[in-house]
């Protein structure tokens, strides 16, 4: 089996300014050192005022912080007043974009139709998308997270070449645990995990789903880290609030000491 570096990504949705947010990533810095690094990719995804402020510290100070944005235009340019290009994130050095948050589906209607576009519009410009998929509560109190959540999976990567997907990033992310402060049992987790590399095998191929990297999102903690991430499908998290601490995310990207 392929060994995946897991991805620790701090998702700030609507928090921070770009002076908080050199800060905080200036504390980040401080306390990683190279073994962290050489045992977990760690990312940022600041609100867009935020990037090029981040981009220039990284930059300038060398730092092994990977960045990226929220969300991503499905368009090249134009008049779409409010959004923001690939063309502009990939300008700005960013490494990922998430793609299809349950917040941006919930808030913005975003489809899955929707999403695919902007997942080919991420990888239009270089950029590797982080697809969110997840079901809510109604759907997982029917118990259809599997099917809920695969059909989502299918839809997000509606032609997209293995020579792109081999690179996403899927993030689980049941709409029930966010911000709820109810996180999923890590058996909870690994269902969904395990059920989306398995159909990434039957999408492309067993050697393919083993390099993608899936990770689990909501409520994720530095107390319950360690045992979501002790799941043979769970390769990282995408960590809301607890990423608004520096202290609590480095605890967090350091998931192996917890
Ligand atoms: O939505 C999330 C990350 O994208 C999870 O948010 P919380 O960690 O605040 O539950």
């Amino acid at each position: 089996m392929t060994t995946r570096t897991p991805l620790m990504a701090g998702n700030w949705k609507m928090n921070l300014n770009h002076l908080e947010a050199i800060a905080h990533v200036q504390k980040l810095a401080f306390a990683l050192a190279d073994k962290d690094y050489d045992a977990v990719e760690v990312a940022v995804l600041p609100p867009f005022t935020d990037l090029r402020s981040v981009q220039t510290l990284v930059d300038g100070d060398k730092l092994k912080i990977k960045y990226g944005a929220q969300d991503i235009s499905a368009h090249e340019s134009g008049a779409y007043t409010g959004e923001i290009s690939g063309a502009m994130l990939a300008k700005l050095k960013c490494t990922y974009v998430a793609v299809g948050h349950s917040e941006r589906r919930q808030y913005h209607n975003e489809s899955d139709e929707l999403c695919n576009a902007k997942v080919k519009a991420a990888y239009q410009n270089g950029l590797t998308p982080i697809l969110c998929v997840g079901e809510g509560l109604d759907v997982r109190k029917a118990g259809n997270q599997v099917a809920h959540t695969l059909a989502q999976l299918d839809g997000g990567l509606k032609d997209v070449p293995a020579e792109q997907a081999e690179s996403i990033v899927i993030a689980y992310e049941p709409v029930w645990a966010i911000g709820t402060g109810e996180v999923a049992t890590p058996e909870d987790a690994q269902e969904v995990c395990g059920a989306i590399r398995g159909r990434l095998a039957e999408l492309y191929s067993q050697e393919l789903a083993d390099k993608v990297r899936i990770q689990y999102g909501g409520s994720v903690k530095s107390g319950n880290v360690a045992a979501i991430m002790a799941q043979p499908d769970v390769d990282g998290a995408l960590v809301g609030g607890a990423a608004l601490d520096s202290d609590e995310f480095v605890k967090i990207v350091r998931f192996r000491d917890q």
